[in-house]
Order: structure tokens, then C-alpha cells, then sequence
């Protein structure tokens, strides 16, 4: 027996029974933990370098004990992202509510370790990352720190964790932060979702950008004028009523104070905030915000607004999302008109989306916008909406034109004794053209008088009232809006036009009576009713009469007394669409007279219709006019 037990096989099967029994008893002890398998090397005071048992033990071994080790490994790496609702979601905008998901892991955490609330090395150790030079640059230590969902209460063990420079605590039931006044260089401090009542109750590190104290119990701000540094600020699902402390935080960029219980917007004086989430508060009116110059992204969302008014000096602004609030009026885009950044618009869930036309009239007012209503805004519905509310000329003549064919159409067809040579040649019609009250008339009226074997002066019909010393049926036919309508409806005009408020149109008639008794017809459009009459079979010959100094026609349309300031302003701005009709489509004119001086137009212009007419050489006009190509228009 004694043989036997001395023989060197049965000491190997002896020693493996040994260790087989040893690893049996450890496998079932109650109390293993990750813990109890670490071994740690103190580096530097309060820095720990972690000794993992696991790393010595077989790669058999080490799958078993894979499942247990993972999720304390991998909550370590999770990097906080996205943002509070509504709010577009830079990378410094952490989410608390990430926590949430973790809650099983929290449970099968509790299972394993019981745990008082208070922290412990252990716990330290195994969420130190980001191993680098101290500040100082002389010791080697862990810069970045993540305890979150640990249900820690108690972290003061970190007053001695000098060297950290990120420090997440979110998801704990910590009240008391005062530790983070003992990290000097501390730049990013993530303390949502705690039991926080206070509000930065520790002495500033010097260096503090971020901090983030989201979901918490802070109701009141206090001073912040020492944290000079902070950038962003995130202070969102608090009970905080008034803005306040914050006025000399002069880096602060990125504010978000959303889902509190705000009813004023107060406290940001000259900050240079460039996002400000306000979403989800009390707030009615918007005010304070005025000296934000450097605002680029602003979320009002479920609030109570019913203006836009307080937007309208905010350069920068870029995006602004006022989902769930109560505007009702779509002239209170009118406020935000004139930023010349602002491309993405959220109107969501409010009653001025219930307006007829109301996505058009947006449009039409916000032509930069790329997105309303967090949809893409596509091309043809820009042009619809201009085509809609401010048609260019040549939209307004299709249409008038198209029109006016469809109602001469529809009318019972007559014969009339044709006054035309034959019936290839059209009426000979001479048209001259140019802004409101340039003198279009007088001059056509003189050119007639002039000319009168040649020429008879046509008279448009006109809804509006004759001004002082007009004569109906010489300047104009005055007519009811009911009877131009009827003469519209029964084919009566060539052409129509809206002219500030009033309308105006040129009958067949008018045109006709003139051919008829063998002369060519000469009226004065603004260029709407030229490119009416150029879709129709007439080719009128056209002259550009045009002020070319701007002041003086304001003043001279300022001085008749007969227009508002805006009809002034159309005035004077049709003075550069002419200008640019001109010079964008050479030829269109047949010639350009400056009508800055009448008398001296009109001596241009009989000149030209001598020429017109045969009655002189074409040399010695083309001094005096600015001459596009020859017209293809025929008086005689
Ligand atoms: N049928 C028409 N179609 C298009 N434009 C018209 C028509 N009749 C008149 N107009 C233009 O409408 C504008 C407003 O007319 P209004 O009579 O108020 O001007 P005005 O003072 O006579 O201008 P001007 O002295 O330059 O002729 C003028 O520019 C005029 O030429």
C-alpha cells in the first residue's frame, strides 16, 4: 500500500483530485464576485492600475468567466449622445434617459454586489479610463471617470481623485457634489439624473466647460459669474422658474434649459448662446432674446407662444422649431421675414396650419427655407408659391392671356368688315411702356396730337377713379369692377391687368375703332399688358420710356399727393425690372427713352416716329435714343 501510494503516477492523480476539489469549492462559494478576483496596484495616490485575476487564468477558464465580467467592461465604454426632444442633438447634449436601458444590468449588478450607496475604490477602479499625463504633466494617471447607474448616494471618497478631467455620475441618488470642487482640472461634469437640489454648491474648476444637470430637483439658479469657462450648460427636466446667474458666463454657447417650468425669458443679456433649448416650459412671450446676436439654433416647442414677435433682430438664426405652441395668424411670419439664415421651420401643432394656403404663404414669405414642418422643401413648390403670390410679369401675361383668348372663344362669332390690307398684317399699334405715372401718357397724348393723320390715341377701360382734370373716354374708360367684369366675361378685352388694386384693360374695340378709320392705335402699358399683347397676333411696336434717375421720379411721385408709400416703392422698384427686362432680352424694346426730362423725351421720341414713319433718315434719331434693333411692327 505504502509502494503504491509512493508511486509517481498516483501522486499526478493525487495532486489533480486536489486541485479539482479546490476549484469545485471556489466555483460554489456563495459570496464570488468580479471583486473578490481583483488584485490592484496603487500608481499614484488615489489612482489605481487594475490586476485582473482573469489575466492569468487559462483561456478555458477565462470563457467561463467572460459572462460575468462583460457588462461592467462594456458599460465603461458607452458614450453619452443625442439630445432632449426636439432639440437637434449636438454631441455635447448627453441623454440621461440612456440610463434606462441599463436598468437590467443595474439588477443583475445588485444581485451581485450589495451595495450601501457609498462609494468604494473598487467601484473606482473599474470605471477609470483614458490613461494619460497629469495636467502638471509629471505623473501618468486615469483622466476620465464614468460611475453612472451605480446607485451611489455617497461620492465624497472622490475629493481625493484630483487629476480626473471628465467625471459622469449620471443615473445616481447623489445630493451632494461639493467633491468636484477638489478636481482642478475637471473640464466635463455629467451629473444627470441624481437627487441634486442645489445648483454648482462647489467650488469652480477652473477649467469647467460641460456640465450637464438634467433631471434633477434644482428649482432655484444661482450666481455663476465664476464659471467663466462654461461652455454648455444643460439644465433640462428641473423645476427652474426664472433664468438667472447666468449673465457672466461670457463663453457660454449651448443652453438647454427645456421641460422646467419657465414662464419668462430673462437673464441672457450679451451671452454669446449659439443653442438655446427653451422647449417644453410656460413661456407666452418672446422677449429677451433680443441681444442673442449670436443665436443659430433656437427651440421654443410646447410652450404657450402666439407671437413671433422678439425674433425679428436674430441675425445668425438658423433653425427654429416652434412645434406645439398657439400661433394663429400666418401674418406673424412676417417677424422672422428677414433673417437672412434661417432655413429650417417648425410650425407643427398649431392652429396656423389649419389656414387655407397656409404652406404657399409660407413659402412665399420664407424663400430660404430648405425645410418646414420637418419636411424637405422641394423646388416646384417654391415656384408654385411665387407664381401664386408675386407672379412675374410674363406669368401674369400667360395667364391674362389665356383668358381673355378663352372668353373670346366662347362668345357667339361675328364677321366684322375687315380694315387690314390683307389678312396676314396685323393692326399697326404703337405701345409705350415703362413704371406708373412716368409721363407714358402725356407723351402718348402729345405724339397723337402731333401726328394725328398717322396716329389716334387707344383708351383702356380702368376700374379706378379719375384723378383731377381726367377725362373719361380721352385718358380712360371709367368703369364699375361689375362692368369690367362683364365686359371680361363676354370677350371684351385684348388684355387685363391688376395694377394696385384697380383694373385696367384694353378692348378690342379700343384697338379696332382706331384701324378702322385707318390709323395706328397708340396706348401706354406697364409691361404685363405688352406681353399679353406680343402672345397675341398683334406685334405692337414698343417704346421703353424710363426713369433713369430714381430720386426724381420718388419725388415726383411723392409730390402728385395721389399714391400711398408702398404703391411709390412698386413704382420705383419697376424701374430696375425694366432695366433688366431691357438688358436681359435685348430687342424686346424697340427702342429706350430716358423720361428723366419729358420735354426732352418727347423731342426723342417724335423723332423716332418720324423715323418710324418714313418721314426723316434713321441717322438722326440714333443720336438721341438708345436704339435695341429694328421693330417689327408696321404703322401704315
Ligand atoms: N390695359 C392696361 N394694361 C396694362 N397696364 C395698363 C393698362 N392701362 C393702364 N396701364 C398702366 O397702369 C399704370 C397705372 O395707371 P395710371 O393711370 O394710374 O398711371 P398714369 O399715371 O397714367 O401713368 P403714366 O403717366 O406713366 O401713363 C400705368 O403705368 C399705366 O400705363
Amino acid at each position: 500500500m505504502r509502494r503504491i501510494l509512493h508511486f509517481p503516477g498516483c501522486f499526478a492523480l493525487w495532486f489533480y483530485l486536489l486541485v479539482t476539489s479546490v476549484y469545485t469549492t471556489w466555483r460554489l462559494t456563495p459570496g464570488y464576485s468580479v471583486s473578490q478576483q481583483r488584485s490592484e496596484v496603487t500608481l499614484y495616490r488615489g489612482l489605481r492600475v487594475r490586476n485582473m485575476a482573469v489575466a492569468v487564468l487559462s483561456p478555458g477558464f477565462q470563457e467561463e468567466f467572460s459572462h460575468i465580467r462583460r457588462p461592467a467592461m462594456e458599460k465603461q465604454q458607452r458614450v453619452p449622445s443625442a439630445g432632449s426632444r426636439g432639440t437637434p442633438s449636438p454631441d455635447y447634449y448627453g441623454d440621461p434617459r440612456e440610463c434606462d436601458s441599463d436598468s437590467s444590468e443595474q439588477e443583475e449588478d445588485k444581485m451581485e454586489v450589495q451595495f450601501d450607496g457609498e462609494l468604494k475604490e473598487e467601484m473606482i477602479s473599474e470605471g477609470l479610463s483614458m490613461f494619460g499625463r497629469s495636467a502638471l504633466g509629471s505623473e501618468q494617471v486615469y483622466l476620465h471617470l464614468n460611475l453612472s447607474n451605480r446607485k451611489l448616494d455617497n461620492i465624497k471618497i472622490l475629493c481625493s481623485y484630483i487629476h480626473l478631467h471628465k467625471l459622469d455620475v449620471s443615473c445616481n441618488e447623489i445630493t451632494d457634489l461639493s467633491c468636484v470642487g477638489h478636481m482642478p482640472y475637471l473640464t466635463e461634469l455629467r451629473a444627470s439624473k441624481n437627487k441634486l437640489s442645489t445648483f454648482f454648491d462647489f467650488i469652480p474648476p477652473k477649467n469647467l466647460t460641460v456640465v450637464d444637470l438634467s433631471y434633477n430637483n434644482i428649482s432655484i439658479m444661482t450666481d455663476l459669474s465664476a464659471h467663466r469657462a462654461l461652455t454648455t450648460l444643460i439644465l433640462s427636466n428641473n423645476n427652474i422658474q426664472e433664468i438667472t446667474g447666468l449673465e457672466k458666463c461670457t463663453s457660454l454657447k449651448h443652453v438647454d434649459l427645456a421641460h422646467n417650468n419657465i414662464h419668462t425669458i430673462s437673464g441672457f443679456g450679451h451671452l454669446p448662446i449659439r443653442t438655446l433649448s427653451l422647449a417644453s416650459n410656460q413661456i407666452k412671450n418672446i422677449s429677451g432674446l433680443e441681444k442673442l446676436k449670436s443665436l443659430q439654433m433656437l427651440d421654443l416647442s410646447s410652450n404657450q407662444i402666439t407671437s413671433l414677435e422678439g425674433l425679428e433682430g436674430l441675425e445668425f438664426l438658423q433653425i427654429l422649431d416652434l412645434q406645439d405652441n398657439e400661433i394663429c395668424q400666418i401674418s406673424e411670419i412676417a417677424f422672422i421675414e428677414d433673417l437672412p439664415l434661417l432655413h429650417i421651420l417648425n410650425l407643427l401643432k398649431n392652429p396656423v396650419q389649419e389656414q387655407a394656403e397656409y404652406w404657399l404663404s409660407v413659402l412665399f414669405m420664407l424663400p430660404r427655407l430648405t425645410e418646414l414642418d420637418q419636411k424637405k422643401i422641394r423646388v416646384e413648390e417654391k415656384v408654385a408659391a411665387v407664381n401664386k403670390y408675386d407672379p412675374p410679369p410674363e406669368v401674369i401675361a400667360a395667364r391674362d392671356h389665356m383668358a381673355n383668348v378663352m372668353y373670346g372663344i366662347i362668345q357667339p362669332q361675328k364677321i366684322f368688315d375687315s380694315t387690314l390690307p390683307n389678312l396676314d398684317t396685323p393692326y399697326p399699334m404703337l405701345v409705350l411702356t415703362g413704371p406708373q405715372s412716368c409721363g407714358k401718357r402725356e407723351l402718348a397724348h402729345r405724339m397723337c396730337r402731333e401726328f394725328k393723320e398717322f396716329f389716334r390715341y387707344g383708351p383702356c377701360h380702368t376700374t379706378r377713379n379719375p384723378y383731377f382734370g381726367e377725362e373719361k373716354r380721352f385718358d380712360y374708360h371709367f368703369v364699375s369692377p361689375e362692368m369690367f367684369e362683364e365686359m371680361t366675361c363676354s370677350g371684351q378685352f385684348l388684355l387685363t391687368m391688376k395694377y394696385s388694386g384697380h383694373y385696367y384693360g384694353l378692348s378690342r374695340e379700343a384697338v379696332e375703332s382706331v384701324a378702322r378709320e385707318g390709323l395706328a392705335c397708340c396706348t401706354h402699358l406697364e409691361i404685363e399688358g405688352v406681353r399679353s399683347l406680343k402672345n397675341s397676333y398683334f406685334e405692337p411696336r414698343c417704346i421703353l420710356l424710363l426713369p433713369m434717375n430714381k430720386e426724381k421720379y420718388e419725388g415726383w411721385l411723392r409730390r402728385k399727393g395721389l399714391f400711398t408709400r408702398p404703391e411709390i416703392d412698386v413704382a420705383v422698384s419697376r424701374v430696375d425690372m425694366y432695366m433688366k427686362i431691357h438688358q436681359d432680352h435685348p430687342g424686346f424694346f424697340d427702342s429706350v427713352i430716358n423720361v428723366d426730362e419729358l420735354d426732352e423725351a418727347y423731342s426723342k421720341l417724335r423723332l423716332l416716329v418720324k423715323e418710324y414713319l418714313g418721314l426723316i433718315e434713321p441717322a438722326l434719331s440714333s443720336e438721341s435714343t438708345s436704339r435695341t434693333k429694328s421693330g417689327t411692327g408696321k404703322f401704315v
